[in-house]
């Protein structure tokens, strides 16, 4: 059988000097039947001309027309076959700082939940020791 690991492959491998490097953006405006655009694993495919041939169909690529959709594409399971045709439409490569950018915004989320880390519990803490005292004070009083 033909069958080769999927990152060691001898065949067809393109060489990173003439690669091609795409912006996001620019990948996303390629989002109509005309010119369809997809990222997979950080590489752009120009699948305009497979729509129609797609055994899953053309409505799965068209909600992912423009985008990553290395998600949705793994979630299906394509057989060896189906990653092996994807080089036939490769276009490009990611932009290096929009892969980057991905990783900027993981440190962005998780800064934001740092400080809600912190915050819920402060709160807490000060809720019970207004209570403590308004309980003490009430049985004080009593
Ligand atoms: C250029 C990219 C793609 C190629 C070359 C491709 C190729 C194929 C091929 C050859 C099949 C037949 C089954 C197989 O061999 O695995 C298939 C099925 C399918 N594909 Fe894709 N596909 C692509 C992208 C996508 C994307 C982005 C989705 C998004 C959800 C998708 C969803 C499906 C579904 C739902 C099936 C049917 C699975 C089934 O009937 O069991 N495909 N695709």
């Amino acid at each position: 059988m033909a069958a080769e690991g999927g990152s060691g492959s001898m065949e067809g491998e393109e060489p990173k000097a003439e690669a091609t490097y795409y912006r996001l953006e620019e990948v996303a405006t390629r989002n109509s039947e005309k010119e369809m655009w997809i990222v997979i694993h950080g590489r752009v495919y120009d699948i305009t001309s497979f729509l129609g041939e797609h055994p899953g169909g053309e409505e799965v690529l068209m909600e992912q027309a423009g985008r990553d959709a290395t998600e949705s594409f793994e979630d299906v399971g394509h057989s060896l076959d189906a990653k092996e045709m994807l080089k036939q439409y490769y276009v490009g490569e990611v932009h290096p700082s929009d892969l980057k950018g991905e990783g900027s915004e993981n440190s962005g989320s998780a800064c934001r939940s740092c400080w809600s880390n912190w915050i819920i519990p402060v709160v807490g803490v000060v809720l019970l020791a207004v209570m403590y005292r308004f309980y003490m004070a009430e049985s004080k009083l009593s």
